[in-house]
C-alpha cells in the first residue's frame, strides 16, 4: 500500500500533543519510510481559557481547532486523545476516526513533591485539579482532602504545583509518561480507587472522509483490541449523554482471553451516591455492550443524577 508522500498532521500545541505527534509520526516512517510528514501546530479553546470550560462550552474546547484545520485542507490528519473528543454527538461531519492505537496505561496518579501516597495525605491537603470526575471520587473516598481548581497543560500544571498553588496533583500516568516525567509520579491509583475516564490512554487519528488513500494508509496503525475498548466506551458515554459536569467514569477491557467487558460509574457532584455496572460482551459486538452498560446506569437512575447537575 502506497501512502500520500506527503501528511501534514495537526494537534494542539501542548507538550503532551506534540509527543503524540512524534509517536504518530514515528508509527508512520515505519510503516511507510517513503512518506514525509509536516506538523501543523494550533492552540485550541481549552489551552487558551484557564477558567471553567463549561463556560465555553467545555465539550469540544480542546478538539474545535484542530477539527477546523482538518476540514479545512490546511492538514490531513488529526492526532487526538479520545478522551478529549465529546462522545454524545458524532464526529465533526466529514470526519471518520481511521485508527486507535494502541492504548498506554489508563491510570490516574497522584503526584505529590515529597512523595506522600493519597492514604498518607494530611487533612486539608490541597489537591490540585478541575475534573468534575477526580474530585467526586476524591470527596467519596477522601473527604478530609481539599480539591482546588486546577487547569492549563501538564507541564504547566506541574510548574504551578512547584509554585506552591497546590500540595499534590491528580493527573494520568500516560500524560506524565508522554512528557517525559513519569519521574514525578508518587502513586500509581489502580482503577479501583480513582476509576478513569471514557477514552483514557488512547490517541485516535482522524482524517477527512472522502480521504481514502490517507485513511488506507493510516489504518495499518490500528490496534484492534484498543479498537473494541474505544468503540465500548464512547458508546456508552453516547447512550448516556453526559455534560462536561457530570461525573462519569469508566473503563473497557479486552482479557487475555481476548473476552471484552465494561465497567462504568456515575457519580454525584459530591460523590456521595455512585451508581456502578460492570457487563461482558458475551456474543454483543464492542458497540451493544457500551449501550447496554449506559442503559443499566439509566435504570439505576443516572438521568436524574446527570440532569440534576448544573452545568
Ligand atoms: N484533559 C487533558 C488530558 N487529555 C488526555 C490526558 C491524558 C492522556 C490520555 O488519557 O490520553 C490529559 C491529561 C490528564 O488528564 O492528566
Amino acid at each position: 500500500m502506497s501512502a500520500p508522500e506527503l501528511i501534514r498532521i495537526v494537534s494542539r500545541d501542548s507538550p503532551m500533543a506534540l509527543a503524540q505527534v512524534e509517536r504518530v509520526r514515528a508509527e508512520l516512517a515505519a510503516l511507510h519510510p517513503g512518506a514525509r510528514t509536516e506538523v501543523v501546530p494550533v492552540k485550541t479553546t481549552g489551552d487558551k481559557w484557564l477558567g471553567d470550560l463549561s463556560q465555553v462550552e467545555g465539550k469540544g474546547a480542546f478538539t474545535k481547532e484542530v477539527d477546523a484545520a482538518l476540514l479545512s485542507g490546511e492538514a490531513d490528519l488529526a492526532v487526538h486523545c479520545v478522551k478529549d473528543v465529546p462522545a454524545d454527538r458524532p464526529l465533526p461531519a466529514g470526519t471518520v476516526f481511521a485508527a486507535f492505537l494502541e492504548r498506554d496505561d489508563v491510570r490516574d496518579a497522584l503526584v505529590h513533591p515529597d512523595g506522600l501516597t493519597l492514604d498518607g495525605l494530611p487533612a486539608g491537603t490541597r489537591v490540585g485539579t478541575s475534573s468534575v470526575r477526580r474530585v467526586a471520587q476524591l470527596a467519596a473516598t477522601h473527604p478530609h482532602l481539599r480539591c482546588v481548581p486546577f487547569r492549563g497543560n501538564a507541564n504547566r500544571r506541574l510548574a504551578k504545583l512547584a509554585a506552591g498553588e497546590a500540595d499534590a496533583l491528580l493527573l494520568a500516568v500516560s500524560g506524565l509518561e508522554r512528557i517525559g516525567r513519569p519521574d514525578v509520579i508518587s502513586e500509581v491509583l489502580s482503577p479501583e480507587t480513582m476509576m478513569p475516564p471514557i477514552g483514557a490512554g488512547i490517541l485516535a487519528l482522524q482524517c477527512r472522509k472522502d480521504d481514502t488513500a490517507l485513511i488506507d494508509a493510516v489504518s495499518g496503525l490500528g490496534h484492534p483490541r484498543t479498537h473494541q475498548e474505544a468503540t465500548a466506551e464512547r458508546m456508552f458515554l453516547h447512550v448516556l449523554q453526559g455534560h462536561c459536569n457530570s461525573p462519569i467514569a469508566g473503563y473497557a477491557r479486552v482479557d487475555r482471553s481476548g473476552e471484552l467487558s465494561l465497567r462504568a460509574c456515575v457519580f454525584t457532584s459530591d460523590g456521595k451516591t455512585r451508581l456502578n455496572a460492570h457487563e461482558w460482551a458475551g456474543r454483543l459486538d464492542p458497540a451493544t455492550l457500551g449501550t447496554s452498560v449506559a442503559v443499566a446506569l439509566l435504570r439505576q437512575g443516572a438521568r436524574e443524577i446527570i440532569d440534576g447537575i448544573a452545568h
